[in-house]
């Protein structure tokens, strides 16, 4: 492993190129990869890792016929890589457990039944076996319980990986019954295109997560977009112009700048009039959404968030619930005039740069 100094913590992290990808072949030889699921991240790891050269099959309920249809269009084979999920269960040696974590509760049983001694349980979150108070996910004692999480949508593990970027991706044994968890853990990284992989803890990592999507990766994003979309219509700015000074300027041009050097370089590529501005500004954003970040973490820590869920997305007409939610949002003016900005976006031709000039310096920061 690679010692890494994060911002002044030594941290240890698993490279691609120390684990290799010939390595992670050749540790899963003789496996047999069972996704189960074929939502998000079920294509994206089915799909890397059979791009990678592993031996890949799909469990997915047909009662889920938009899934099990996609995983169809992708190239798995009804009865030769495509199965019922108790099917898949039996057929896999590592199975990978991507339901939606309150399906991850609901099929257990089944999942249980039909695990072999050596198997290795996978997960790609913490949830169901943190909170088995809740979930009742207790693994039995003779198999690997292992987990990579991407720090990432499934999306993108899949853009990523064709692009050949990759995402960053977190890892933990929870169970060791083989002597081999770990090594079958990092080798599966490895495979669905981990770029990098960071050890953590089962229950690190579902705080961790269940924190950052609901502040700001996801919650806070959503919720501190809309409020300053609100003030500014409500004082007269034009829908396009309220649009573009919350979300396309971030998107175009702002976020792109802390992505590439940190916070410190989009302020410096900034007039010293945005830069103090901002500046001036932070502390008290950051004073006013402090208690509620706390409050968020204790929400998580108590495991509230995880009733929540449990109760909320296990519910039978949740799917009705969620898409009438994701669609007031769709339908809503601040995104509808979203629309209207990105169809305006000009696709023109990339410019060539005269010999002798510069054309991306950038003003230094620190
Ligand atoms: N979505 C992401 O990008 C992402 C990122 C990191 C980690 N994760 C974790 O990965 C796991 C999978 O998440 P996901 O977002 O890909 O899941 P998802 O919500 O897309 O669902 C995955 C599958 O569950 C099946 N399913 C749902 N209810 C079912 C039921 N009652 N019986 C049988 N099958 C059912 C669906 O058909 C689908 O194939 C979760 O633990 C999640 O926390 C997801
Ligand atoms: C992609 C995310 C937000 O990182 C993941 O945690 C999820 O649950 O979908
Ligand atoms: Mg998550
Ligand atoms: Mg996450």
């Amino acid at each position: 492993m690679a010692v890494i100094d994060f911002g002044g913590t030594k941290e240890t992290v698993v490279m691609r190129k120390e684990f290799t990808l010939a390595k992670a072949r050749k540790t899963l030889k003789k496996e047999t990869i069972a996704i189960i699921g074929y939502g998000v991240q079920g294509p994206a790891q089915a799909l890397n890792l059979r791009d990678n050269g592993f031996n890949v099959i799909v469990g997915q309920s047909k009662k889920f016929m938009t899934d099990w249809n996609r995983a169809k269009r992708d190239g798995f084979k009804p009865g030769e890589t495509l199965f019922e999920i108790e099917e898949a269960v039996q057929k896999g040696t590592i199975i990978q457990y991507l339901l939606s974590d309150a399906a991850q509760k609901a099929c257990w049983p089944m999942i249980k039944k039909n695990l072999s001694a050596g198997d290795a349980l996978y997960f790609s979150h913490g949830f169901s076996i943190v909170y088995n108070d809740l979930t009742k996910v207790v693994p039995p004692e003779d198999v690997d319980v292992i987990m990579v999480a991407p720090k990432g949508s499934g999306l993108n593990v899949r853009r990523n990986f064709l692009s050949g970027a990759g995402i960053n991706s977190s890892f933990a044994v929870y169970q060791d019954a083989t002597g081999r968890a770990e090594e079958r853990c990092m080798a599966i990284g490895i495979g669905i295109g981990s770029g990098y992989l960071f050890p953590t803890t089962f229950e690190k990592e579902v705080t961790s997560d269940l924190v950052g999507e609901r502040g700001i990766l996801m919650g806070a994003l959503a919720g501190v977009m809309e409020a300053q979309y609100d003030v500014l219509r409500k004082n007269g700015h034009s829908p396009s112009e309220a649009f573009n000074e919350t979300v396309e300027e971030l998107t175009q041009s702002l976020i792109r700048l802390v992505d590439e050097k940190g916070m410190d370089w989009m302020f410096s590529n900034c007039s010293a009039t945005a830069q103090r501005g901002a500046l001036d500004w932070a502390p008290k954003f950051k004073k006013a959404t402090m208690p509620v970040f706390r409050d968020l973490y204790k929400a998580v820590k108590t495991k509230d968030e995880a009733k929540r869920v449990l109760r909320i997305c296990g519910a039978k007409n949740y799917k009705e619930r969620l898409d009438k939610e994701l669609k007031a949002i769709h339908d809503s003016e601040m995104w509808q005039a979203g629309a209207a900005s990105r169809a305006l976006r000009p696709k023109g031709k990339k410019k060539e740069i005269a010999k002798g000039t510069k054309g991306v310096g950038g003003r230094a920061g620190n």
